[in-house]
């Protein structure tokens, strides 16, 4: 185990290339496809296991990066008010089932002196949903991020999502759309801010 972890690094294609050679794990994913019912040695599914280890490995970079650390980036600017950066996209995977898991994310804070880039918030966002998720967790992480880094007065955020495993499978509900919030600061103690935030959303 911990050879393959050495081989890993930041770019999907060079690690699943290097790990072309571990013979272990392209076994298992041809194991898969026989216990599913089809031949591994079909022209079709001949490069499946390296194309299933180079799309995991897209989906958890995110363990290959610290997160927070984009949120360094700051400018001393004198904003008191409400910064939000709304419809954030992204895809994670749910580590029940290594479905899919994609919506948005909305993100507000108010600063204490220091604003962020506000690309360096969606990178951040990308960095824990690219990794094997609860929507629940995503939430919470993006919110510490947001309160650790920036130290704001407050910080809200809201992830709005689809969860495959819930669509296209199990329980089949397509439609079904999961809604979590986390917030510190004000945001916690001041309903009017939380209305503020939430309005914004719809808006
Ligand atoms: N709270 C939470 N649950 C999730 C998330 N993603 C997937 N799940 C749920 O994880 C649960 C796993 O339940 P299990 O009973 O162990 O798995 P399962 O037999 O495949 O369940 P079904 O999906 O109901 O068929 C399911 O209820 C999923 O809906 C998430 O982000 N947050
Ligand atoms: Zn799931």
């Amino acid at each position: 185990m911990q050879k393959i972890r050495d081989l890993l690094n930041a770019d999907p294609e060079e690690t699943a290339h290097k790990m072309k050679q571990s013979e272990h794990f392209m076994d298992a994913v041809k194991e898969l496809i026989e216990v599913c019912g089809d031949e591994p040695d079909r022209q079709g599914l001949q490069e499946t296991p390296y194309r299933v280890l180079k799309k995991f490995l897209e989906y958890t970079v995110g363990y290959r990066q610290d997160p927070k650390a984009h949120l360094e980036k700051q400018f001393d600017v004198d904003h008191r008010d409400l910064i939000m950066v709304k419809d954030i996209d992204f895809n994670s995977l749910c580590e029940h089932h290594f479905a899919p898991i994609f919506g948005v994310a909305h993100v507000g804070y108010i600063p204490n002196g220091k604003i962020t880039g506000l690309s360096k918030i969606a990178r951040m966002v990308d960095g824990y949903a690219r990794r094997f998720q609860v929507q629940e967790r995503l939430t919470n992480q993006i919110a510490v991020a947001m309160d650790e880094v920036l130290k704001p007065q407050g910080v809200m955020v809201v992830i709005e999502a689809k969860h495959m495993c819930m669509c296209g499978r199990g329980v089949e509900k397509k439609d079904a759309v999961t809604v979590t919030t986390a917030s510190r600061g004000v945001f916690s103690e001041n309903p009017d801010k939380r209305r503020e935030f939430l309005s914004l959303i719809k808006a």
